[in-house]
């Protein structure tokens, strides 16, 4: 359905062959067998900018996503940390910000403290926790993905609880293009940084290397027994026999991925909050596009009912919703 935009001219080629006989490839902790297989014959994934070493680009066009240790500081992270407690603590109050709780608690009583948070998204108006947007260190790997002209799309920071025994901490496997409705897809990019320490025990994330190459699925709710919450489609029909690779990431390291890329997070058998923030970054010359009688008109029709639900009625098209959360972090806003 929506396949690679390779674009690469002859000469592009004949560069990369050059340099292809020059390259080791490069051991990565947590896939170091995944790299070895054979480099693809173009890249379709990232950009010339400079800024992405050839081992970095090969690794990201072949897996779908490149893993960087210690991007950010404790320093910064702290300071994401605390702003995240006074807005569980109700002490300031942004504006367009969404707060979730997880499915199993929704129907208990209220407890104004972060352990009833499971999710915050939307901060793009709390200047202390887009800081994080605009880290000039994240911004750098940016643009080798979407170019110099970036808008900050789409904001998390994911507070995964331990798990109520229900498995609802679960993020099922899914693409995160399955929720934005413009294109192209190489043209996007998550950036999603460990706020601790994370591995299998508390939920790390799940990545499928190398899913980026294909199409976009069909998404929808997981029939699971402990119940979903609320827009965590998955994938039904993935290949169970794709490899897994469990991504374990201390403190500060960051992830980049592909917008097609299939992960998703497992459940948090700790007693502790497992915390994440996360961007996804698009290059602002992407186009909007219409997903009706596409597998995203789910999401569409499931997005402009909580706006209705939340704003008394108001109807907005899906994309408006995009054009209003976006925010330019870099060079000038195009077309998004
Ligand atoms: C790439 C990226 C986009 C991938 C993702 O981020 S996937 C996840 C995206 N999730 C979202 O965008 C969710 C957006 N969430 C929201 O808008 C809100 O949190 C809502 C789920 C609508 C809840 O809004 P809120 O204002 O807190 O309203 P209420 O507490 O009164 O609840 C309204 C109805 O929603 C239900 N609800 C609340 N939280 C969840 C949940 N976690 N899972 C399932 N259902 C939920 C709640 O039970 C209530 O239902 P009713 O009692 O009205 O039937
Ligand atoms: N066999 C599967 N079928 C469907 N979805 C799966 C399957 N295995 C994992 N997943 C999905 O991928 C996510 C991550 O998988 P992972 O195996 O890390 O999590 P887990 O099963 O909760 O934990 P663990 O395997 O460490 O006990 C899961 O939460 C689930 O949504
Ligand atoms: O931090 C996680 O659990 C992953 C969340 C995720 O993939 C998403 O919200 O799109
Ligand atoms: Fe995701
Ligand atoms: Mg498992």
């Amino acid at each position: 359905m929506e396949p690679p935009q390779c674009r690469a001219g002859a000469n592009r080629g004949r560069r990369l062959r050059l340099l292809l006989r020059h390259l080791k490839p490069t051991a990565v902790s947590t896939s170091a067998q995944i790299y070895a297989d054979s480099p693809p014959a173009k890249f379709c994934y990232t950009l010339d900018r400079g800024v992405l070493s050839s081992e970095q680009r090969l690794f990201y066009e072949k897996n779908g996503f490149l893993l960087i240790k210690k991007l950010v500081s404790d320093e910064d992270l702290d300071r994401i940390r605390k702003e995240f407690e006074r807005i569980c603590k109700k002490e300031v109050s942004i504006s367009g910000l969404i707060v979730m709780r997880d499915v199993s608690l929704v129907k208990s009583e209220y407890i104004a403290e972060e352990t009833s948070v499971s999710k915050i998204q939307d901060f793009m108006e709390d200047e202390e926790l887009f800081r994080y947007c605009r880290l000039p260190q994240i911004l750098k790997y940016v643009e080798g993905f979407t170019g110099p002209n970036i808008m900050a799309m789409h904001t998390m920071l994911i507070n995964k609880p331990p798990d109520t025994g229900k498995m609802t901490s679960r993020h099922p496997l899914h693409q995160d293009l399955h929720y934005f409705p413009f294109r192209p897809a190489n043209l996007i990019v998550c950036a999603w940084t460990a706020m601790e320490h994370v591995d299998r025990n508390n939920g790390c994330l799940v990545v499928l290397p190398g899913t980026h190459t294909g199409p976009l699925k069909q998404h929808d709710y997981p029939a699971w027994e402990g119940g979903i919450n609320k827009m965590y489609h998955g994938i039904q029909d993935y290949d169970p026999s794709l490899p897994r690779v469990h991504l374990v990431m201390e403190k500060g390291d960051t992830v980049f991925f592909h917008p097609l890329l299939i992960h998703g997070s497992g459940t948090n058998r700790t007693e502790g909050f497992r915390k994440a923030i996360s961007c996804h970054y698009a290059s602002s010359d992407c186009d909007y596009i219409d997903v009706r009688g596409t597998s995203q008109e789910n999401i569409e029709n499931e997005v402009k009912q909580i706006v209705a639900n939340r704003y008394e009625g108001i109807t907005v098209a899906f994309k408006d919703v995009w054009r209003f959360k976006g925010r330019l972090v870099q060079g000038e806003r195009i077309k998004l």
